[in-house]
């Protein structure tokens, strides 16, 4: 299921961001994926002190985030990296690798774009998502977040005017299917909307979320 985030960075946070893009020190995106031909885009170094200080921002900001943690279930979130997209930039049709090279590997149950900066600043630019003979095509205001799943086939339309910047990142979720995962989500709702009103309801349907939870977490 694909989710737009609202709110995961405050007007601060942005502004402390804001602060921070001009000191990053952009390089080919293809340092991380030497064999490219699709990818043309700039990315911090992940040394990049500026990089370092924004992906920290983002790291806490999406972890907490209430409905990432629902939609989610995270285990682990990956590196953040802030990549930027001048006109005649894009990232062609692709699917994310399946293996983080962190120690240990993160698997990538789910892809996060954080929008950082707002969509009157470029023109293309748009993170389109393939699902089967249509095309889903997303452009948020900066602090909202894109999260799909990794298995989704994607890409970054050409720039054809300004700059588009986002921070990227992969989460790997305590369930490993998708399916599983919105099973939970949907029974997380059905929490919600019967209230405490009937004791017994509740904990009904907070001992099914725990048990499915139990049985089908990595661990
Ligand atoms: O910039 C984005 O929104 C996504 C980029 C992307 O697809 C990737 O880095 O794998
Ligand atoms: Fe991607």
């Amino acid at each position: 299921m694909i989710r737009i985030l609202s709110n995961v960075l405050d007007a601060t946070q942005l502004r402390e961001i804001d602060a921070l893009l001009p000191q990053v020190a952009f390089a080919d995106g293809r340092m991380t994926n030497r064999e490219s031909t699709i990818k043309q885009n700039l990315q911090a170094p992940q040394d990049d002190p500026a990089n370092e200080r924004i992906a920290m921002i983002a790291r806490e900001a999406l972890f907490r985030h209430p409905e990432l943690r629902t939609f989610a279930q995270p285990r682990s979130l990956a590196r953040t990296t802030v990549a930027r997209y001048e006109p005649g930039m894009a990232y062609g049709w692709h699917v994310d690798e399946a293996l983080f090279p962190s120690t240990p590997p993160l698997r990538s149950d789910l892809s996060c774009t954080l929008f950082l900066n707002p969509p009157g600043d470029y023109d293309g630019g748009e993170l389109v998502m393939q699902l089967g003979a249509q095309e889903l095509a997303y452009k948020l205001e900066p602090g909202q977040a894109l999260l799909y799943p990794s298995t989704t086939i994607h890409q970054v339309a050409p720039v054809t005017r300004g700059t588009r910047i986002a921070a990227i990142t992969w989460l790997q979720s305590w369930i490993a299917d998708a399916h599983r995962r919105e099973l939970l989500v949907q029974l997380e709702e059905a929490r919600a909307r019967a209230g405490t009103s009937d004791p017994r309801l509740t904990v009904l349907l907070a001992s099914l979320r725990t048990n499915l939870f139990r049985m089908w977490a990595d661990t």
